[in-house]
Order: structure tokens, then sequence, then C-alpha cells
């Protein structure tokens, strides 16, 4: 049975004095994948990071994995927590090996000194590589990788602790077409396993949603605009209100396309 993952009742961040979220009030449950859209300084990142446990409201609450934010160490939740963005990324030492990259997520550590791991760890990092299409790639240097390879790795990184809450901001960004459709295919095919957790997804391009992912989230000035099923949420309507311009939505075969009107 489905489980809530994300709780937010009237959740606000004030920064310099100015709503950067205001007012929102959403929930995901462990069987939902979630897009969340938006245009740029709309509070995505702001909403993930939250979800993350990096980061507290200024007011409302919020509940992540059912533990209240403030009441609740983020140490031991942060683990159970698989978050992939660009800022991660830098973190990781460009001479590092993809599959120490991967491993030493069990250690919630980039970079890796004198850990020791034991086999199952081994053993799942070397089939979570499988799974994104990286044998092959093990022993290569993080900083070798192509853009595209480095986004997977990220994301296997991600997915290693096998968490129950699976956050990603802005995945396919910089991809060209035929990295973004491998990214997008991987993604939608784990998307729509019932094992897979609760995936929050932060992107710039309705081209870039996965199949398999049922909600969507838009934001627009720190405000909800909408936020439900995909298909109801997801309208050239509520994409013209969010960007504040005439937008054509379009779809088939649960991808998605948009342009201006
Ligand atoms: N520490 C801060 N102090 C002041 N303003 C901030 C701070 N952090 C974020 N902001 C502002 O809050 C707004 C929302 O930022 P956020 O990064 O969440 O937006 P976003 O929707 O992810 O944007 P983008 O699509 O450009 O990545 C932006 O206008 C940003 O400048």
């Amino acid at each position: 049975m489905a489980s809530t993952v994300l709780q937010f009742h009237d959740v606000s961040v004030i920064r310099d004095g100015n709503p950067i979220l205001d007012s929102v009030t959403w929930s995901v449950d462990s069987d939902q994948r979630w897009v969340i859209l938006g245009p740029n300084g709309a509070g995505k990142t702001t909403l993930l990071q939250i979800a993350a446990a990096a980061m507290h409201p200024s007011k409302g609450t919020a509940d992540v994995l059912q533990e209240a934010l403030g009441k609740v160490d983020v140490f031991e939740l942060r683990p159970m927590i698989g978050f992939a963005s660009t800022a991660m990324a830098r973190k990781i030492p460009k001479n590092e090996t993809v599959l120490d990259v991967v491993l030493t997520a069990a250690y919630s550590v980039t970079g890796r000194w004198n850990e020791e791991y034991e086999e199952i760890d081994l053993r799942r990092a070397q089939r979570v590589l499988t799974e994104w299409g990286l044998e092959g790639f093990a022993e290569r240097r993080f900083g070798s990788l192509s853009d595209g390879e480095q986004k997977r790795v990220q994301i296997a990184r991600s997915v290693m602790t096998d968490p129950e809450l699976l956050l990603l901001d802005e995945p396919a960004a910089s991809l060209d077409l035929g990295a973004r459709e491998e990214l997008v295919g991987l993604l939608g095919g784990y998307a729509s396993s019932p094992s897979s957790p609760a995936i929050v997804m932060v992107t710039h391009h309705v081209e870039e949603i996965p199949q398999g992912f049922t909600h969507a989230l838009l934001l627009s000035g720190g405000k909800v605009v909408t936020a439900g099923p995909l298909t109801e949420a997801l309208t050239s309507e509520s994409l013209s209100d969010t960007f504040g311009l005439s937008i054509d939505l379009s779809e088939a075969d649960g991808r998605f396309a948009a342009r201006a009107a």
C-alpha cells in the first residue's frame, strides 16, 4: 500500500524579506512520480531542497518520509533520500572511478578514502551501473565521461542506497538529443517499475518528462499554479498561466511537446 513520503502544509521560504516559496501545500505518495515545471526563479530548486531535508521552511510544516523537519535528525533522514543535481555532481572528484562514485554513496561521502566496502555493496554498485547503461564504465575516471554518461552516473549514485525518495534536479540539462532520449528512456523504465521509490524531478522542458510519470506541479513566483495527476495538471492553459505566454501542448505515446501558440 502506498504511503505518504512528502507532506508540505503552507510552506513558505522567505529570503531578504521576499517569499521565494509562498504557501505551498503539496503531498507525494510512494507510488507517485512527479515532475515540477516553472520559469527560472520560480522556486523549483528551493522546493527540492526542502524535500531533500537540506533546508527548512521559514513558515509552515514539511514532513519528509513522515518525519517533521525541525523535529528530526536530518542526518538520519538524508541517507533515505537519493538526490542528483549539478551542485552534487560538482562535489565528485574528477579522478574518481565510476565504480567508486557510485560505491561511496553507501557512506554518504564523495571521494573514496579508507572505507571498507562489503561484497554486497560492490555487487549492488555493479548492478546499479548496469541498470543505468554504464556496464563497462566502472574503471573509467568520472571526469573523462561525456555529459550524458556523467548524468547517468549521478543517478546511479543516487539510487545506490535504495532510497525511499528520489529527487532529480534537471537531470537532462545540457544533454544533446541522443543523450537526452537515452536518459529519458532509462528514467521512463525506472519510473514505470512498481519497486522504484517515489520520484520528484525538476525540469525546464516537457519533452524531458519520461513515460511512467504520474503527476505534475507547476510553480510560478513561488506559488503553486496547479498540482495533480499529469494529464489534468499539465495542459496548454496551465502552462500558459505558469509561463505567462500562450503555449500549445501536445502529447503522443506518453511523451509531451510544447511550443508558443
Ligand atoms: N539565499 C537566497 N537569498 C535570496 N534569494 C534567494 C536565495 N536563494 C534563492 N533565492 C532566489 O529565490 C528564487 C527561487 O530560486 P530557485 O533556485 O528555487 O528557483 P528555480 O525555479 O530553481 O530557478 P531556475 O529554474 O533558474 O533554476 C530566485 O529568484 C533566487 O534568486
